[in-house]
Parts: structure tokens; sequence; C-alpha cells
């Protein structure tokens, strides 16, 4: 992993969704997701990242399972699974163990994730499930928007890391707005890390918009990307996209 600016090292940790979206589109098996996986574990990234939503619309629970199995091969690699855990999370954690879970608010038919938990309304709710997954070794994150005065609550109900839902600020990539979300980040990351929880960050970060976020933010363990990750491999193939986003990482570090 490459130390950024807070000299912590970031790791990168692929999301497959995109790949399970378009095998889905014919029943061929290909795109091949461990195969995805394979190639861009061999090329550096550090970590896998599933979501698998209750619709199947692309991560479906085999491909859960087939990932959990390859990665028995890769000690040093953490398996993220993220979902909602009053849906069908749980179950994939009660039975794969994964390094971490990430708990995210969404909504069965949600276009995509938009938003974190809100406190103190999630709070209870929340509290057991988190307790239950550390008590069976797995590390838990908290999808969260990028609120400072939240992440006291964050860490009350018990959370490990919290993940920064980070669209709001690769929206403003390129505009004047961006520095007032970097400064927005910077002070929810500083407020979660005062709180002694770890920082992850994820959804539309891209090889443009990690380096300055990474510089800025302080911290940042892991970030998960997907969507535009996978965007590039269709562009670049898996290896070069990887080392890629490992040059932007270890860019923000310099
Ligand atoms: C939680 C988050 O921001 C993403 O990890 C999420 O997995 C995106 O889901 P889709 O790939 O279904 O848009
Ligand atoms: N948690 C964010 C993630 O896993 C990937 O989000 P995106 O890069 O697909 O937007």
């Amino acid at each position: 992993m490459t130390e950024n600016a807070s000299s912590i090292a970031t790791a990168l940790s692929v999301n497959l969704n995109k790949v399970a979206l378009v095998r889905n589109t014919r029943h061929l098996g290909i795109p091949s997701v461990t195969r995805a996986a394979t190639l861009c574990l061999e090329a550096g990234a550090q970590g896998i990242t599933v979501h698998p939503r209750p619709d199947e619309r692309h991560i479906r629970q085999q491909d859960v399972h087939d990932l959990a199995e390859l990665l028995l091969k890769w000690p040093r690699v953490e398996f993220n699974i993220e979902g909602n855990p009053f849906q069908n999370l749980m179950a994939f954690i009660r039975e794969l163990r994964p390094n971490q879970a990430t708990f995210v608010p969404d909504s069965e038919d949600q276009f995509t994730s938009d938003h974190g938990w809100r406190f103190p309304q999630d709070a209870e709710r929340l509290r057991p499930l988190i307790a239950e997954c550390q008590s069976l070794g797995v590390r838990v994150s908290l999808f969260m928007d990028a609120d400072a005065s939240a992440m006291a609550a964050a860490k009350a109900v018990g959370a490990d890391r919290v993940e920064l839902y980070t669209e709001p600020y690769a929206a403003a990539h390129g505009t004047p707005e961006a520095e007032v979300q970097l400064k927005r980040f910077a002070e929810a990351a500083q407020a979660a890390l005062d709180c002694g929880m770890g920082v992850n960050a994820g959804h539309d970060l891209n090889r443009d918009n990690l380096t300055p976020f990474l510089r800025t933010v302080p911290q940042v363990r892991e970030v998960s990307i997907g969507h535009a990750l996978i965007a590039d491999a269709l562009e670049l193939g898996y290896t070069e996209t990887i080392k890629s986003y490992l040059r932007a990482i270890e860019a923000a570090g310099a």
C-alpha cells in the first residue's frame, strides 16, 4: 500500500459490481467476476468489494461465495461486503465472515447508493448488528455523509470505521465548489479520527479526483472504487487500470 500525505497507507479496494452487471446480460458467464478479481489483485489492488443487492441486478449470491473462495488464496487481501444489514447483508456476514462489512442504508429498489446513515434515528437498530459482526471478527464500516457532527454518533453505536460517501465531492471536482467539498470531507474525516474510528471513502471516485481527495482528507485507509475503474478497464484493461489508480494514490503522498 502507498502512503498518502497523512503518512497512512491507503488501500485500493476494487468494487466488482459492474463486471457482474455486464455478465448478467447474457447466459455465457463472461466477463468473469473472479477473473476480474484475480487480474486486479495480480496488478496490485489490495482489496475486493461487492455490494450484493437483494434484486441481484449485478453481484449475485454465487459471486460472493466464489470470491470468498478465491480470496482464500490471497490472505493479505481484504474482502469488503457492502449492503443493508436489515435486508440480505447479515446472511453473507454470518456465513462468510469477510474482513469488513460496510453497512449502507439503501432501499431494495434504489438506483444507487446516495446517502449515509441518520442519527439518532438509526442508532438503536444498528447497535446489535454492529456488535454481532464484531463478535464474528468482522470490522464494521458505516456509510456516512461527510458530516463532522455525525461522527460521534457513529462511534457511539460501535462502528470501527466510517466510509465517507464521496459523490458530492466527485460532482464538484473541477469546479470552484470542489474546495468547499474538500474542506467538508477533511473536517468529517478528522472528526471520525478524533473519535477513534478509521476512515474509508467511496462512490464516484476516479483517476482524476482521487489524488486531490487523498492529499486533503486525512488518513484514508481504504478507497473502494468500482464504476469509473471498471469503465477505465474497458479501455485500458484491468492491469493498466489498477496501476493507474495505484499511481494516483501514490501521487497523493508525493
Ligand atoms: C456504497 C456505494 O457507494 C457503492 O459501493 C455501491 O456499491 C454502488 O452500488 P451500485 O454499483 O449498485 O451503483
Ligand atoms: N463504496 C463505494 C464502492 O464500493 C464503489 O463505488 P463506485 O466507485 O462504483 O461509485
